[in-house]
């Protein structure tokens, strides 16, 4: 039995994908986390023959896996800057379509390849739909910062208001979380973000910072699940 939240997942994945995935694309970029692997599940449900003709990039390890796995056609930003659409979860979106990414880690490469493309869609289910950041996701922001920089970078995020600021510890490993860029992530709770823009820039200007986990102004669309099985879409 798929549980509430997984049906919620895939059926706001399957209906970005058919909504914003068109024929006519030749990349498409693919964000990280356990709501991308429907959209990974509906492109391979596509025309194998349109999917042979099209190069899908990365956000991580786990989506690599996903699209390898899946028989399809790899790339990333360097060779191919111009995406046509990239479709990723999120932890948390507002009501202006800003939102926390990084639960997994992965938001530098996440923002990179959602920045390249023409349309940014984000998929999730409605424990994520907020009307402000900070309402449901209280883990805090992900920062990503370089390693020997992150007990200075601590400090500052604490000094900007982020009491509760912490380093992010591996599960299965002694020791931090590493991302796939050899970084750490520290989760920085600012309580209720009513100015996203501006904790984005203030967190970003941090030396040792390399991304943060605040997408502000970037996504046109966003497909929500619900508990009823409906799908909620918000536009800009
Ligand atoms: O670093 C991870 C990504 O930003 C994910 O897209 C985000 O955490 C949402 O993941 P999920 O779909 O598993 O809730």
């Amino acid at each position: 039995m798929t549980s509430l939240i997984e049906q919620a997942k895939q059926k706001a994945a399957y209906q970005a994908v058919d909504e914003h995935v068109l024929p006519t694309h030749r990349v498409i970029g693919v964000g990280s986390g356990s709501t991308v692997v429907h959209v990974v599940a509906r492109l391979l449900q596509r025309d194998p023959e349109l999917n042979a003709k099209t190069v899908f990039i990365p956000t991580s390890f786990q989506s690599r896996g996903l699209l390898l796995d899946g028989g399809l056609t790899v790339g990333d930003v360097e060779q191919y800057p111009d995406i046509d659409v990239t479709i990723d979860g999120a932890d948390e979106v507002d009501a202006q379509l800003n939102a926390i990414k990084g639960g997994g880690a992965a938001h530098l490469q996440e923002k990179v390849v959602a920045e390249a493309a023409k349309k940014f869609v984000i998929v999730a289910d409605y424990r994520k739909d907020s009307k402000v950041l900070g309402e449901q996701w209280l883990k805090g922001v992900p920062v990503e910062v370089v390693p020997f920089a992150w007990r200075a970078v601590l400090k500052k995020l604490q000094a900007q208001g982020s009491n509760d600021a912490k380093l992010r510890m591996a599960v299965a490993k002694a020791g931090p979380v590493v991302t796939d860029n050899g970084n750490f992530i520290i989760d920085a709770p600012f309580g209720l973000i009513k100015d996203p823009v501006k904790c984005l820039r203030d967190i970003k200007l941090i030396t040792g910072v390399v991304e943060v986990g605040l997408f502000c102004n970037m996504a046109e669309v966003a497909y929500f699940g619900c508990e009823d099985g409906s799908v909620t879409i918000r536009t800009k």
